[in-house]
């Protein structure tokens, strides 16, 4: 088990293609999902849920996403205009995007509006969750990134994967076993970000 502190000092998201097999197993699971619930949450209302897409789920998604792909192609009468074969080569790429990893988990923002607590204060609570879920699979020694890419933008694409209208995607937690440790990258200068009131 690594130093706290020195986990925190070093860490490092991995890059997709270096997260392989193995993923996490159920149980570590169990424990990188207990640790992503873990974060503080003004007047405790939970506004996030996760969604965990793990073996064919991966294909499920995929499957979901090239067909929200495709449907807007063919409005925007892409499929005349373009190669074919660009075009399947595209939606191939979105059949597999969940499957470049053993494990993705959904971060999913349910802030809303709210009598007392801001809906501000929810959202970025849903991001305190990525970034414990990262530190957890990081501690238990996998590999993660905190991916968006399109499909954290497009509503079609959020409701092929069962999110309600209100609903966002704080994050896709890629993880799996990092085969790469990534050198570091430069770190903003404290001097530069941090003053004194
Ligand atoms: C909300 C959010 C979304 C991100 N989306 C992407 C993405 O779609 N693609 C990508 O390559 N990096 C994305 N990143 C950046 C990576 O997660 C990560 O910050 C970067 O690779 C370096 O991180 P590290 O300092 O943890 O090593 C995103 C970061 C955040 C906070």
């Amino acid at each position: 088990m690594p130093d706290a502190i020195e986990l925190l000092r070093t860490r490092r998201s991995s890059r997709i293609m270096d997260l392989q097999e193995p993923g996490p197993s159920p149980q570590d699971l169990d424990t990188i999902l207990a640790i992503a619930a873990r974060v503080p949450d003004h007047g405790k209302l939970a506004p996030w849920r996760f969604i965990v897409f793990e073996g064919e789920g991966r294909a499920r998604a995929g499957e979901a996403f090239a067909k929200v792909l495709a449907a807007k192609a063919f409005a925007a009468k892409d499929l005349a205009t373009k190669n074919q074969d660009t075009t399947d080569k595209r939606l191939d790429e979105e059949r597999k995007r969940f499957l470049r990893v053993p494990l993705v988990v959904a971060v999913v923002s349910r802030a809303a509006p709210h009598v007392k607590i801001p809906e501000w204060e929810q959202v970025m609570s849903a991001a305190a969750c990525c970034q414990n879920m990262l530190i957890a699979a990081l501690a238990l020694g996998y590999g993660a990134t905190w991916i968006s890419e399109w499909p954290t933008y497009d509503a079609e694409a959020r409701a092929a994967l069962g999110l309600a209208e209100h609903e966002r995607v704080a994050g896709f937690i890629y993880m799996g076993t990092a085969a790469l440790q990534l050198e570091d990258r430069p770190r903003p200068d404290l001097a530069q970000i941090v003053t004194r009131f």
